[in-house]
């Protein structure tokens, strides 16, 4: 992938008007990964995402003794002993989050040394508090600065009836921990500690994907899930679409006042990021203040739709946007800046949206810095849509969750001035 690609995005003169489909869900396709992955049997999965993320999570359980086939675009055969196999080398999961939160936990499943990496931008994503919730455990873990590489010493065991842990900073601790507790050998309670802690529909989403592959986790209080020592069952398993690339469909639709069919109703999505949608559906009018907590990967397309809206916006409850693929609201306040230099500003961890319906039909130059973050490039996309003179940097960066983003806009009638 060429870092120095760069893609400029000619404004549509007519509505959108088409379909485009979203891919799987990046989020149950790595869960529904590791948990027929742990699982003894064959396991079929359906509607599958194929993607960055979704390679580094299979590669890693293939290197821990999994098959793991993939008979078409969509889907993945897995194959699976009940037991993780300590890996010959370093697990690498590029930026994924997912993998590596996930795969980190479940290493404590592993009889032997697993060493959990990442890429510079990993390197920088605090997995701290789940690391000493593994400590706490009695397993040997340790993450020298706080993020990965992670070393986890595993016996293949755990003696614990109840594990807190903060997901303050990423829910994503929580729910490794979930799908880890199911390879115990006793109940285990699992509690949430401190006051926030973002989506909370991504910890259903992590007890629905067990409950699939045979588990069973109940929530017993507003912060405990008991997870009883099932281990999992292969299962066939059908992925929905993703909620958070859908985001980007929705916003090309009403910025454009087109009409888009996903192929999928707005209603059926399970993913928290489906929220989005009431919120992009009252375009022109998103109101004074967007609480964006519990939708938090699709801040950056209503950010670069609030730019458009009638009135301003303020982001509140993103803090943890600042530790994602990149700081977030940095790159939404420096993009947006760009395209105009009042157009947003950080207010501590708020985001403040300037909006100008009048954008739309100017020319306006500004060469937008991803920093290598695929939803900064999709929601900056948006922009281009309306306004002349929007170049992408380093547009592939979109493969970590959606690889077919350009094509898809282009399927829709999106032209591009260069792709060299
Ligand atoms: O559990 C998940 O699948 C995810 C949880 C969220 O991350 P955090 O929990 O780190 O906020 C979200 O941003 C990420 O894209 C996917
Ligand atoms: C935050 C994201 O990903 P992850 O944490 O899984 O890397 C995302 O996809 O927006």
């Amino acid at each position: 992938m060429s870092k120095d690609k760069k893609l400029s995005i000619i404004p549509v003169k007519a509505p959108l008007v088409g379909r485009a489909v979203p891919p799987g869900s990046k989020s149950i396709t790595n869960r529904a990964l590791l948990l027929a992955g742990l699982a003894k049997g064959t396991s079929r999965l359906t509607g599958a995402l194929k993607s960055d993320d979704t390679r580094y999570m299979a590669d890693a359980l293939r290197a821990m003794g999994v098959s793991i086939d993939e008979p078409n675009d969509t889907s993945f055969v897995v194959t699976g002993s009940g037991k993780l196999l300590p890996p010959k080398a370093p697990l690498f999961l590029g930026n994924a989050g997912t993998a590596t939160r996930f795969l980190t936990a479940a290493a404590a499943l592993v009889d032997g040394t697993v060493v959990i990496d990442g890429d510079q931008h990993m390197r920088k994503r605090p997995i701290g508090p789940l690391v000493d919730a593994l400590r706490s455990l009695g397993i040997d873990a340790t993450a020298e600065t706080g993020c990965p590489p992670v070393v986890v010493n595993g016996t293949g065991r755990f003696e614990a009836s109840r594990i807190g842990i903060d997901g303050g900073l990423s829910s994503q601790y929580v729910s490794a921990l979930l799908m880890m507790a199911a390879g115990g050998d006793r109940p285990v309670d699992i509690e949430l500690l401190g006051e926030d802690i973002g989506a909370l529909g991504y910890i259903d989403l992590t007890a629905a994907a067990m409950r699939a592959f045979g588990a069973s986790v109940e929530k017993t209080s507003p912060v405990v899930w008991r997870v009883e020592p099932t281990g999992y069952s292969a299962a066939d398993f059908v992925i929905e679409p993703d909620a958070s690339a859908a985001t980007y469909l929705w916003a090309a639709e009403v910025l454009t006042s087109g009409s888009i069919d996903l192929g999928v109703p707005n209603g059926a999505f399970t993913q928290p990021d489906a929220k989005a949608y009431d919120m992009i559906a009252k375009f022109p009018h998103l109101p004074a203040e967007i609480d964006g907590s519990q939708m938090q990967d699709a801040v950056p397309t209503l950010a670069v739709l609030a730019a458009f809206n009638g009135t301003p916006v303020r982001f509140v409850g993103i803090a943890n946007l600042r530790v994602k693929e990149c700081d977030r609201i940095r790159a939404l306040s420096t993009g947006l800046t760009q395209i105009r230099s009042d157009l947003a500003r950080e207010e501590g961890d708020d985001l403040i949206v300037q909006s100008d319906p009048s954008l739309a039909g100017k020319h306006l130059p500004a060469e937008i810095d991803t920093f290598a973050d695929h939803r900064i490039a999709m929601s900056f996309a948006l922009a281009g849509l309306k306004i002349d003179g929007i170049t992408i940097l380093n547009p592939d960066c979109v493969g970590k969750t959606f690889p077919a983003y350009w094509r898809t806009l282009a399927g829709l009638g999106v032209r591009y001035a260069n792709e060299g």
